[in-house]
């Protein structure tokens, strides 16, 4: 079956060119864009949605987030706002609290929050093991996450547990662990910080995961300078996410990935940079120096427990500095760079003929509005895979 949905105000392709088109029409068929044009000479379809001047742009694609998890730390949030800082520590109690309850609650909870992201309009997700912390817990995080959501990321490095010797336990991450997981994800993690992984043992996981075939993705500079976008850089990972502390010497080794090649994407979490109340990830400055940047909401309970993209998008036109195409690029077609997804057969994060039916029509004329209305809820449809969904 074949929709054409048309009378769109505002088409924000996100292709190559960044074209912005008015008074629009697509048709979706069997999953995918089959036509872009006007509005005025649109082809026959088999059924006809009209979006009556509605703003049209690719579904979110939310490159970051840890989903599966168990319990709650409000008070650890209310302490944060009262003036403690934040510290990894935290990660422990999800993981106890993860550790407790069974399977089949651990993916309705999984489920339950992909469904509240896709109601805003998101329409592809990565997220990350991470709260298991042992063989079996990381396996059966590993399991769900691949089950409920499009992209796995095994983050067995995001805690050294309590009691364990560091070492000892980067031995476990990179033999037993990985190959538990190694069936159900395609990238793996690591939080390279003080008080987490060292850049030495980052380099032995992320080393580890890549001679067993998977793409890298690294944590890194969330809480102060270190080698954590070096290092992502070095080994040649898709990403790099937080970015906070940026030297010189990273924002060169960044951008120098770019030259001329696919490089490391910076992923920026405005989110959880106001959560944490961390200085704001310098979007501006990496864009400033040829860096692609995405945008991330890191939904989690512990330092960014929200699943808005728009959130995420309106904060970083109105305080990071980006245009609105700047922001909803970082979070569409950039989140899709970020995840090797930007083109070919499973492309998503734009609006092009062959690309994935992923759309997110807003209740507005234009894309400025969600900076310009921020915290309304703006999502009137959202298709995934040519289907409406909302
Ligand atoms: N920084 C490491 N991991 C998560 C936070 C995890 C937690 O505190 O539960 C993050 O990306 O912010
Ligand atoms: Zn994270």
């Amino acid at each position: 079956m074949s929709e054409l949905i048309t009378e769109i105000g505002e088409l924000m392709t996100q292709d190559a060119e960044h074209s912005v088109l008015r008074n629009a029409a697509v048709v979706v068929d069997q999953g995918r864009i089959a036509w872009i044009g006007s509005s005025s000479r649109p082809p026959a379809a088999d059924t006809v949605t009209r979006l009556d001047g509605r703003a049209v742009l690719p579904g979110w694609v939310d490159s970051h987030s840890h989903l599966i998890f168990a319990g709650d730390r409000t008070r650890e949030f209310e302490a944060r706002m009262a003036g403690e800082s934040y510290t990894a520590g935290g990660i422990a109690v999800t993981t106890n609290a993860t550790r407790q309850i069974g399977d089949s609650e651990l993916g309705r909870l999984a489920r339950a929050r992909v469904a509240e992201a896709v109601s805003q309009g998101t329409t592809y997700l990565e997220t990350k093991t991470g709260y298991g912390l042992t063989v079996r817990d990381e396996e059966r995080s590993a399991s769900i996450a691949h089950d409920e959501v499009d992209e796995s990321t095994f983050l067995g490095a995001h805690l050294v547990p309590d009691g364990l010797d560091s070492d000892e336990y980067v031995d476990l991450v990179c033999g037993e662990m990985l190959d538990a997981v190694l069936p159900f994800v395609r990238w793996a993690d690591v939080f390279c910080e003080r008080g987490a992984f060292s850049v030495d043992q980052s380099r032995r996981v992320l080393t580890a995961a890549r001679d067993a075939g998977l793409g890298l993705r690294v944590h890194g500079n969330q809480l102060g300078h270190g080698g954590g976008i070096r290092l992502a850089v070095e080994l040649g990972a898709s990403s790099v996410d937080h970015c906070n502390y940026v030297s010189a010497e990273d924002l060169e080794a960044l951008s120098g990935s770019w030259a001329g090649r696919q490089g490391t994407v910076a992923t920026v979490l405005p989110a959880c940079d106001l959560s944490t109340k961390a200085p704001l990830a310098p979007a501006r400055r990496l864009l400033d120096a040829g860096v692609e940047v995405a945008i991330a909401t890191n939904c989690n309970p512990g330092t960014s427990y929200t699943s808005s993209m728009a959130y995420c998008v309106a904060t970083a036109v109105l305080q990071m500095g980006l245009s609105v195409d700047e922001a909803v690029r970082a979070a569409t077609r950039n989140g899709a760079l970020a995840l090797g997804r930007e083109a070919g057969l499973d492309a998503v994060g734009s609006i092009v003929v062959g690309h994935r039916a992923d759309l997110h029509a807003l209740d507005a004329p234009s894309a400025t509005h969600l900076a310009y209305r921020p915290g309304v809820p703006l999502t009137h449809g959202v298709w995934r895979r040519g289907v409406r969904v909302v």
